[in-house]
Parts: structure tokens; sequence; C-alpha cells
């Protein structure tokens, strides 16, 4: 489960979050939209423990952060390792057969890109590599931070397909998008505005 509750975070003396509450349950893909600033990325950020809230409560945070995955906007592939071996470093990490990696690469259309290095692919690419890295460990809940900004209709497509599976099978999902075709697939939007979740 997601959850954030009375939560406040400023910047610099200037109150971002004021006050979020949400509540994501297992199987349930919700989208978190919102005009560029309002704290969507700051929100996410508390919710994996990246960041700390100022007060309030956020799950999981760091407590139970091997559940929960994280796509963020920077994507965070190693520079020094193939796609593929970047799929299937959350694997490996966990001491888990990696057979699967080269399924998923597939389903997101850059099957044949696996043996490259993200500085040799485009950048809507290496967000497919970073979202089959997010999931690949099958978590218990996903934080993606605008998982299609840089995708095609149809890549884009493929990507909220996958989403949309990995809460079916079970996860608590919250992406912050702009998209229309990621909020069409979601059980509810939220709207982040004057620091708060409406
Ligand atoms: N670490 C930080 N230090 C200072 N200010 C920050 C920090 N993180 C976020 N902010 C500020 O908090 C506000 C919210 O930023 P955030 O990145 O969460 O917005 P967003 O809704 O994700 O925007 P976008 O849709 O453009 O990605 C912005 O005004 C930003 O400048």
């Amino acid at each position: 489960m997601i959850r954030a509750a009375g939560v406040h975070r400023a910047f610099g003396g200037v109150s971002v979050l004021r006050g979020v509450d949400l509540a994501v349950s297992s199987g349930e893909l919700v989208t978190l939209s919102g005009p560029s600033g309002s704290g969507k990325t700051a929100l996410l950020s508390l919710l994996c423990g990246f960041d700390f809230p100022d007060s309030g409560s956020v799950l999981p945070g760091l407590a139970s952060w091997s559940a929960c995955a994280v796509l963020p906007q920077s994507l965070g592939l190693a520079s020094e390792l193939t796609l593929e071996e970047n799929v299937a470093l959350p694997l490996r990490l966990a001491g888990r057969d990696v057979a699967g990696v080269r399924e998923l690469l597939a389903e997101l259309g850059i099957a044949g890109l696996g043996a490259r290095y993200p500085g040799q692919v485009s950048f809507g690419q290496q967000q497919r590599a970073a979202l089959a890295r997010a999931v690949v460990t099958g978590p218990s809940a996903l934080l993606a931070d605008e998982p299609t900004a840089h995708l095609d209709a149809t890549s884009a497509e493929a990507a909220v397909g996958l989403l949309r599976r990995v809460a079916d099978e079970g996860a608590a999902v919250l992406i912050a998008t702009h998209h229309d075709a990621v909020h069409a697939v979601a059980d509810r939007v939220l709207v982040l505005a004057d620091g708060q979740v409406r």
C-alpha cells in the first residue's frame, strides 16, 4: 500500500506540500496530475524515502524500501551497464533468475537494444528500459514519475499496458503524469494543487 497522511514539506521556506493525504491500495493504479511545479515529484520522493516530510507520515517510505520500485524522471540507469544488464540488476541483487528480462524488453519494443549502453539509445528507449527495471522484480508498490514523457503513442501504449498489468497482478501503483493515455487506465485520478491532493 502507498499512503500519505497530513504530509507537509517546504523548501527554502516555501511550503510546497500542505497537508497531503492519499492512499493507494494493492491492485490499484492511481494517477497524480497537477501543474508543473505543483509538487508531484516532491511527493513521490517522500513516499519512497528519498526525502523526508517536515510533518505527517508516509508509506512505504524508507522502512520497506525493498518492496517499493521507483521510476524517477531522471531514470537513473547505470551508464556502464547495457540496457539488458540494467534491467537484470535488481534480479541479480536479489539472487533471482534473470530469465524474464528479454521478454520484458520485447514487450516494450526494445528487444533489439539490450546489448547497447544507455548513451547509445534515445531517451525514450532509455525510459522504457528504466520502466522494465522498475517492474522486473514484481514490486508490491510502484512509484513512477512521468513514465511516458518521452514516448510516442505506440511505445506509450505498451508502457501503459505494462503498468496496468503490474497493478492487476497486485501492486499499488502511483503515477505522476500529464498524459491522458495514462489517466485513461487509472482506477482514480488525483489532482495536486495548492499543496493538497483533491
Ligand atoms: N530539493 C528541493 N529544493 C528546493 N526546491 C525544491 C526541491 N524539490 C522541489 N522543489 C520545489 O518544489 C516545487 C515542486 O517541484 P516538483 O518537482 O515536485 O514539481 P512537479 O509537480 O513534479 O513538476 P513537473 O510537472 O514540472 O515535473 C517546485 O517549485 C520546486 O522548485
